[in-house]
């Protein structure tokens, strides 16, 4: 179905999907979504388990082409650009669109250059500035003051839910334009899930947010916008108040209301 961001409502898309069409092997994923990812605001993807919502969000950087047999068709335009067509560096699309996954992933090093390392391969920073760059990093992420005096730590001795907003810094600390996150709090105890909520909100003011999250609860108080997918169609999208107030769909209804299943 076409889920284009109402022209009347002063938003600008960020990402336009159109007429992407996913596949695994012949395993037809995602079937012809038309949607458009609002700039500097936070759109959850919502469904059912296996409803498409991490593969569609992989797309948005290509993540999928590490994998021979996964193919995309149609287009993903990032700031008009077709990112599915581009002859562009992988990495440096990465570089745009950058990626948190569900669970903690940092790199066996340092804290400190958990953050640096990713920097490093795009930007050749003076030693201070890249102190900047990852203080700023771990500041954004609400980490700061919990790790400032053990910088040249290793990231694996932290708490599940600090890595979480570690992998969050080192996302952030590239300056990516849009940030994927995939269900980023599913491993994480309540607190650490306010802590990176609160983040969330924070962040949506310099970046363009997409999250895929399985808890209505999180789409509703993190989210601008609200995709609702079932079986790889785009059923619903728009302003996450009136997906969950006023939805036009007797599937989104049934699903956000519990009744789904
Ligand atoms: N590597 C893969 N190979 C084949 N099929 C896959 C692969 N990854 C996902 N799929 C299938 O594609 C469909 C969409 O999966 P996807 O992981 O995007 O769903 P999801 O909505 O994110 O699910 P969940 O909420 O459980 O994470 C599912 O039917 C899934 O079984």
């Amino acid at each position: 179905m076409d889920a284009k961001v109402d022209p009347s409502v002063n938003v600008k898309t960020k990402v336009a999907v159109r007429d992407l069409n996913f596949y695994y092997g012949h395993f037809h994923a995602l079937k012809n979504i038309n949607l458009d990812i609002p700039e500097k605001k936070v759109t959850a993807f919502i469904g059912p388990s296996g409803c498409g919502k991490s593969t569609l969000l992989r797309t948005f950087n290509r993540m999928f082409e590490l994998y021979p047999e996964q193919r995309a068709e149609g287009q993903i335009l990032l700031d008009g650009q077709d990112i599915l067509k581009s002859r562009e560096d992988v990495s440096l699309i990465r570089a745009r669109v950058g990626m948190v996954f569900q669970k903690p992933t940092p790199f066996p090093m340092s804290i400190y250059d958990n953050i640096a390392f990713g920097v490093r391969l795009f930007e050749n920073l003076p030693r201070v500035e890249m102190d900047d760059r990852v203080e700023w990093a771990l500041k954004k992420a609400a980490l700061w003051g919990e790790v400032k005096d053990k910088l040249d730590k290793s990231g694996a001795g932290l708490s599940g839910g600090q890595q979480q907003r570690l992998c969050i810094a080192r996302g952030i600390a590239i300056k990516p334009e849009v940030l994927l996150l995939d269900e980023p709090c599913s491993a994480l105890d309540p607190i650490s899930t306010g802590k990176i909520e609160e983040l969330i909100d924070e962040l949506k003011g310099d970046y363009t947010v997409v999250i895929v999250t399985h808890n209505m609860q999180q789409a509703a108080r993190s989210s601008d916008y609200t995709a609702y997918m079932y079986l790889g169609d785009l059923i619903e999208f728009g302003d996450t108040n009136d997906i969950f107030m006023r939805p036009q769909r007797k599937e989104t209804e049934d699903y956000i209301t519990g009744r789904f299943g």
